[in-house]
């Protein structure tokens, strides 16, 4: 199992500061985690958005964090991950990715590792089925970590809903597993923090998923269509977040998360 970290822990105990960001034309939600216990409050921003990321960035400004990681749930393809502008606009910024999504990053990751910041920890679990590299982040489990946990779902799980599963390898049945498998399977208290909702929603939990997701709750695989038009910006989208964003990352080739 790969452990990457860039700052080495200390005995103290995390202490997380959480900021849910909203980018309104696409209705993604962006996440910022750091920890406020280390010196340098390394941070790190879960699925931003190339418009949003200014507005992102002054976040981290004003409450003096240091950015380290921008990472993505899955290839997004209904806007332009904000990935390779950070990396632009903050040096030293490393993306991360699943490598099950075979596109370009600085690392990869596989289920089962652990990004660290500070002395705070995500666990990268695989959950497949919207997309074939979809991976959720959860937070670390122990009495150093924060209590409850948070799983950031992606579109594997949205609040009462789920990703749509008509393109990029979608299977419908591989999400309900990877759902059941890997995120009912937390606590019952665990906060479902997703990429994306339409509704005005903006958190949930694992118990009240279990209880009140349409498409989740049966007890066999379902096979839905939603019969959803194709998102605007899929020819757009889907081959820039295969190269990070925008940015021509060729000159700096990704590398695995072990190395
Ligand atoms: N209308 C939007 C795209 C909406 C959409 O397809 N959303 C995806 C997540 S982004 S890949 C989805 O899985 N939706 C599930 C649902 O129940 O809405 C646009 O044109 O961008
Ligand atoms: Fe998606």
């Amino acid at each position: 199992m790969a452990n990457y970290s860039t700052s080495s822990p200390s005995s103290q105990s995390s202490k997380l500061l959480f900021r849910q960001l909203f980018e309104k034309e696409s209705s993604t939600y962006t996440y910022l985690l750091a920890d406020l216990s280390h010196p340098d409050k390394p941070a790190l921003l879960v699925d931003p958005v190339d418009k949003t990321v200014d507005r992102d960035l002054s976040v981290v400004k004003d409450l003096g964090l240091k950015l380290i990681y921008a990472i993505n749930t899955h290839i997004h393809a209904d806007h332009v991950t904000g990935t390779g502008l950070l990396k632009g606009k903050v040096p030293g910024v490393k993306s991360i990715i699943s490598k099950a999504s075979n596109s370009k990053a600085d690392l990869f990751v596989d289920h089962g590792d652990k990004i660290h910041i500070g002395n705070l920890f995500l666990e990268v679990r695989a959950t497949p089925g919207h997309t074939l590299g979809c991976v959720t982040y959860v937070t670390g489990d122990g009495p150093d970590q924060p209590q409850p946990r948070m799983a950031f779902t992606g579109d594997a799980l949205l609040i009462r809903g789920c990703g749509r599963t008509d393109f990029q390898g979608g299977s419908s049945s591989q999400l309900y597993k990877s759902v059941h498998s890997q995120i009912f399977s937390l606590p019952k208290d665990t906060f479902i923090y997703p990429a994306h909702d339409y509704r005005g929603f903006t958190v949930s939990t694992v118990g009240e998923e279990m209880l009140y997701n349409p498409r989740l709750t049966k007890d066999e695989v379902i096979i839905w269509h939603l019969n959803l038009p194709y998102p605007k910006l899929i020819d757009v989208a889907v081959p820039a977040n295969m190269v990070c964003g925008l940015q021509d990352v060729s000159k700096d080739p990704a590398k695995p998360l072990s190395a």
